[in-house]
């Protein structure tokens, strides 16, 4: 059952398993990635930043590209449309930091600065070859490539784009099992990720609607892939890196994880939140991700994750909403929804 293949490998940087944490502007922040790699992702890679470096002062890309303290390897992904520009913001982060550069050609929005950028590029092979091969020249630490399987349902360029990769020196390719027309619609499919891998030697990682350890093994069998990429699955669940990790290893199912332990990553990853962004931001920024975990929380019912969710977004202050986590794991749900209601009717729990 456990892959008996080597792990990937980007460069110098050996990764210790094969499931990576997917890029994700407001997501994939620094608490969001220190957490996920705690819990046993072997990669992550942050927010893309606009390779427009005259845009880097403000206090949004500030954030994006803060690395402080984060462990290696560290990736930070770029996003652009001209090929000098997307080599100077690889220099600038190489620099800052970091220590493998990921271009973005997969991301749907059609224009970063006014040009085509992200998966818009696919349809342009040539420009294509032209960014890769001077982004790679122009730094010394490895470039890794995020596509998607091509341009459109007519033109899945994928494996030329992905070919055109590897000549340029592209050292880990990740691709998202749709096209770029699909957007984030209809089903990822893995055909075009296997095509791929069969004709590349570079480690290949499998993206799209991965949401469970047996769909990883699944699809790492079905396509060949060196490891599984993770975005919207592990939003509200950090374990499944774990998991999955524990599943491709060992054929079994790692448990769920306990309620005092979700308890602590909560009150962590809330902490986390409210010291890197300050507590204005912090709190706002803290109410998708509780949204997200509540999602799957299953002590509750849809009713009583919408009362919970409508309360915590309520919250104006760290406190708050500290005090809110304490009281969403004590003991018995029904009287913790219902106490958590009417607190906040009565104001209690908003003291700052
Ligand atoms: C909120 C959100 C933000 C995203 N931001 C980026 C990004 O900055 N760079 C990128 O290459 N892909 C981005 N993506 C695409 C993801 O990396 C990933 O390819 C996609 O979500 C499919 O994987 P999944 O089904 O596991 O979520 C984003 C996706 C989402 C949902």
């Amino acid at each position: 059952m456990s892959d008996s293949r080597p792990l990937p490998r980007i460069g110098p940087h050996q990764l210790p398993n094969r499931v990576v944490l997917a890029p994700m502007a407001g997501v994939t922040d620094r608490p969001f990635r220190t957490l996920c790699r705690r819990l046993g992702a072997g990669l992550v890679v942050g927010e893309m930043v606009t390779s427009d470096s005259s845009l880097w002062h403000t206090r949004k890309s500030r954030l994006r590209m803060d690395h402080g303290g984060e462990p290696g390897p560290r990736s930070v992904q770029i996003a652009g449309g001209d090929a000098d520009m997307l080599a100077k913001a690889a220099r600038l982060n190489a620099a800052m930091g970091a220590e493998i550069i990921d271009i973005n050609m997969g991301c749907p929005a059609k224009k970063v600065c006014n040009k085509a950028a992200g998966s818009a590029l696919l349809r342009d092979e040539a420009l294509v070859a032209e960014i890769l091969e001077t982004v790679v020249a122009a730094v010394q630490v490895p470039v890794t490539l995020k596509i998607r399987t091509g341009w459109c349902a007519d033109s899945n360029n994928g494996v030329r784009v992905a070919r055109i990769a590897e000549e340029a020196g592209i050292q880990a390719l990740a691709v998202h099992g749709r096209h770029r027309q699909q957007r984030y619609g209809g089903e990822a499919e893995y055909d075009t990720i296997a095509a791929i891998k069969a004709r590349v030697g570079i480690p290949v990682f499998a993206n799209g609607d991965i949401d469970s350890p047996a769909k990883a093994r699944r699809i790492l069998d079905y396509t060949g892939a060196d490891a599984v990429m993770v975005g919207r699955a592990a939003q509200g669940n950090p374990w499944i890196f774990r998991e999955i990790d524990h599943y491709l290893r060992h054929g079994q199912r790692l448990g769920p994880p306990k309620d005092e332990e979700r308890a602590g990553v909560l009150r962590d990853h809330l902490a986390a939140l409210h010291d890197f962004y300050g507590a204005h931001m912090g709190v706002r920024i803290a109410r998708k991700h509780l949204g997200w975990y509540l999602a799957g929380d299953e002590r509750f019912d849809d009713t009583g994750r919408r009362a919970l969710r409508a309360t915590f977004n309520g919250l104006e202050s760290c406190h708050a909403q500290r005090h809110f986590i304490d009281e969403l794991f004590r003991h018995d749900p029904t009287a913790t929804l219902n106490r958590i209601v009417r607190a906040v009717a009565s104001d209690g729990i908003c003291a700052a």
